[in-house]
């Protein structure tokens, strides 16, 4: 193809039917017109549009980026573009993050009746969020109030609030600023409060990985401080095995030089819980996890990697929260260190199962000083 049928190509950028969909690829639309390619956008329905049971049920978040990644691989569209928070952490054979753009303020907000702060709330004020991590945050910061499960759109969720019927939401500032109604927050919640979702703020634009000309295109919207960001948040959601409907936040910025990671898991029971349905327990597979300075393949068929900070770091904060913060220079590795870090402290107090019988416990620090690799006995 010569670089005139490469601009001539019109590039079909597709999106879910959202306003917040359509604001933001409507963003990356005009900013690939502005490089000077023609964009047309299609729309894309998806699961998660169709079906409003509890995203828990449904398959979690990735329900909305599944439709947008068939209608690529069908070859229906050249690229699409995701929340990046939403896409799961396993890769897309065939697929391509081609950009990950600049990222948005990736903080949570409170949009609550009477524009009250949190600490304002009443007692037994009632907070609708459906994501556990948002659940678990509030419930530790703010014991007096009560949370309750919702889904919907933005506009939708707030229409609860301002109806009465809930005394507040919590949402991304992001979505809320890309629909131009971040005035309707009553207060920016504050990270010592509340981390957010790995990725949350960002986008990423996907597209077939054999498309050259069109990863050649996307490139242009690639902003590296985010792609590092959003690597080491997701490497440890990844190490985890959490999905996104897990109770982990995380959120990672980058000096120039360090990356920063910061995170927070919740009660292991949630982590580990039914309802949570597509999170497998860490301990139920194989696990690669890195210790400060060394790293360690655990093979596929189930291990677990203890002990890897010696004594274990994680400081637990109040109410079953898990807080810690590593500095590094590699963001998966760094990702995985901080796994490592929680899965430590877990298993050492108990709260996380064992691997099950047959399966490899690891164990590199002074907590576990047994064999490097012991197999667990059993069944
Ligand atoms: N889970 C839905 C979703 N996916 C991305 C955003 C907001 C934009 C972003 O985080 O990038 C939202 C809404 C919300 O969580 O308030």
């Amino acid at each position: 193809m010569n670089q005139t049928s490469q601009h001539a190509a019109v590039l079909r950028l597709g999106t879910r039917a959202s306003e917040l969909a359509t604001s933001q690829s409507g963003w990356v639309a005009d900013h690939l017109r502005s490089l000077g390619h023609e964009v047309e956008l299609v729309l894309v329905q998806t699961e998660g549009d169709r079906n409003r049971a509890p995203l828990t049920q449904i398959g979690g978040t990735g329900v909305f980026v599944s439709a947008l990644r068939e209608a690529l691989l069908a070859g229906e569209i050249d690229c699409a573009v995701h929340s990046l928070k939403d896409i799961p952490v396993a890769a897309a054979p065939g697929l391509v993050t081609a950009a990950v753009p600049e990222r948005e303020d990736p903080r949570d907000v409170l949009v609550s009746r009477d524009g009250m702060s949190l600490t304002e709330l009443p007692e037994g004020a009632v907070i609708g969020t459906g994501s556990p991590r948002r659940a678990v945050q509030l419930a530790a910061a703010a014991p007096h109030v009560t949370v309750t499960q919702i889904r919907g759109n933005v506009g939708s969720r707030i229409n609860r609030v301002t109806s009465g019927e809930l005394d507040a939401i919590v949402l991304a500032a992001a979505g809320l600023r890309r629909l131009g109604r971040l005035g309707e927050a009553s207060q920016v919640l504050e990270l010592t409060t509340m981390l957010p979702a790995p990725g949350q703020g960002a986008l990423a634009v996907e597209c077939r990985a054999e498309d050259a000309a069109v990863v050649q295109a996307l490139a242009h919207l690639e902003h590296a401080p985010t792609r590092i960001c959003v690597t080491a948040e997701r490497a440890l959601l990844g190490a985890l095995e959490a999905g996104c409907s897990a109770p982990v936040g995380a959120l990672a910025r980058w000096d120039g030089e360090d990356v920063v990671l910061e995170a927070v898991v919740g009660p292991t029971d949630s982590l580990a819980s039914g309802d949570a349905a597509p999170t497998p327990r860490a301990a139920d597979s194989g696990l690669l996890v890195a210790a400060r300075g060394q790293s360690r393949a655990v093979p596929a068929d189930g291990g677990l990697l203890a002990g890897a900070g010696g004594q274990s770091r994680a400081v637990p904060a109040d109410h079953g929260l898990l807080r810690h913060r590593v500095r590094g220079r590699d963001p998966v590795e760094l990702g995985r260190e901080m796994a490592a870090y929680f899965l430590d402290h877990l298993v050492a107090t108990g709260d996380l199962t064992p691997p099950k019988a047959g399966s490899h416990l690891v164990a590199t620090g002074d907590r576990f000083p047994t064999d490097p690799r012991s197999t667990i006995p059993g069944a």
